[in-house]
């Protein structure tokens, strides 16, 4: 039925209805090859939800499809502070490097410790603030202690949730990044219009991001794999390899890969699964993160001023240098 022949009571039932459907086939369509429905019932939907938004405005909630779409036109970026510091990781660049690691964690256990391999996602850090389950707030690293609001752009990227699946007051990090494709067809289109490229997914990814207009980020596929929350309390998990199930259970994108590793052997055997798998990801990687897996023992080690002691990037040789040797070798 038209909206203006709905009751007030009618067209709130609709909506509520409406979000959640809206907010699903999004994904989908973002997020799976699939989408669930037809473009035109998708339009049409959201039509009617924008209608009832439109007639009725106190019916517009924050997780309301309509509220992330972007068209907040931004003069410059606000200063964010992260109460708790968004750390770096220290690198490693050769296997034998990483033993030292291995022996520094292992020195002071009497039982083995285990790891939490995971994919190091070129992408860059975000942080999100959640209240009673709502999204209020995104930020980027910036600099580990303040960063920048860039709420209204994260809010248009279809894999972070407006609303969580619980109603937890939590803070959440994770990577944002452009998928390879979509950095492909941005750079013909980009090309096409005569404008500079850009040079790698990651510069990409922060480019677009770094917004004003949020229609532009909304435009450009970006996506997520969240992996951290920055105080562990409203999360009951003990361990890293829970938390990503944890958080996928409230609603983000973690990435699939991670693998618990009982020995450093399993470590290098990831290493070597990883690096050669890693052209044909739909992502950018720069390396891979070995996380001490339990979380209380994680607390035990603590950080340096910058980096955390629990934690360590092993970083691949830069991509740059072998794309140019091959084309020197191809010419
Ligand atoms: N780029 C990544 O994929 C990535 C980055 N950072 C972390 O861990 C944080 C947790 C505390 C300091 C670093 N994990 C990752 N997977």
């Amino acid at each position: 039925k038209p909206v203006d022949q709905l009751t007030k009571d009618e067209a709130a039932t609709l909506a509520a209805q409406l979000r959640p459907q809206l907010t699903a086939w999004g994904q989908a369509y973002y997020t799976s090859d699939a989408p669930d429905v037809e473009d035109h019932v998708y339009d049409a939907a959201y039509a009617q939800l924008v209608a009832i938004e439109a007639t009725y405005p106190d019916l517009v909630t924050a997780d309301s499809p309509t509220q992330n779409v972007g068209g907040s036109v931004l003069t410059g970026f606000t200063k964010v502070t992260h109460d708790i510091p968004m750390l770096s990781m220290g690198d490693v660049f050769s296997e034998d490097e990483l033993a030292g690691f291995d022996q520094r964690i292992q020195a002071d256990a009497d039982d083995r410790i285990a790891y939490n391999c995971e994919l190091k996602i070129d992408g860059l850090a975000i942080s999100l603030r959640y209240e009673d389950g709502l999204l209020v707030q995104g930020s980027t690293r910036g600099n580990g202690v303040i960063g920048e609001d860039i709420t209204q752009n994260l809010k248009t990227i279809p894999s972070i949730p407006q609303k969580l699946n619980r109603p937890l007051t939590v803070e959440v990090r994770g990577e944002c990044y452009m998928p390879k494709d979509s950095f492909m067809r941005l750079n013909e289109r980009r090309e096409a219009e005569g404008q500079p490229v850009f040079a790698n997914p990651r510069n990409a990814a922060a480019g677009s991001l770094r917004q004003l207009d949020s229609r532009v980020t909304a435009d450009r596929k970006l996506s997520t794999f969240m992996y951290n929350v920055a105080d562990f309390d409203p999360i009951d998990a003990r361990t890293q390899s829970d938390m990503l199930l944890e958080l996928t259970s409230l609603g983000f994108t973690t990435n699939p890969t991670n693998r618990v590793a009982e020995s450093l052997d399993d470590v290098f055997a990831f290493i070597t699964e990883y690096t050669g798998k890693r052209d044909d990801l739909p992502y950018g990687i720069d390396g891979i993160v070995i996380k001490v897996n339990s979380l209380p023992r994680q607390r035990a080690l603590g950080a340096t001023v910058k980096d955390p002691r629990w934690e360590i990037a092993y970083k691949f040789p830069p991509e740059e240098a072998q794309t140019i040797v091959r084309d020197i070798e191809w010419t």
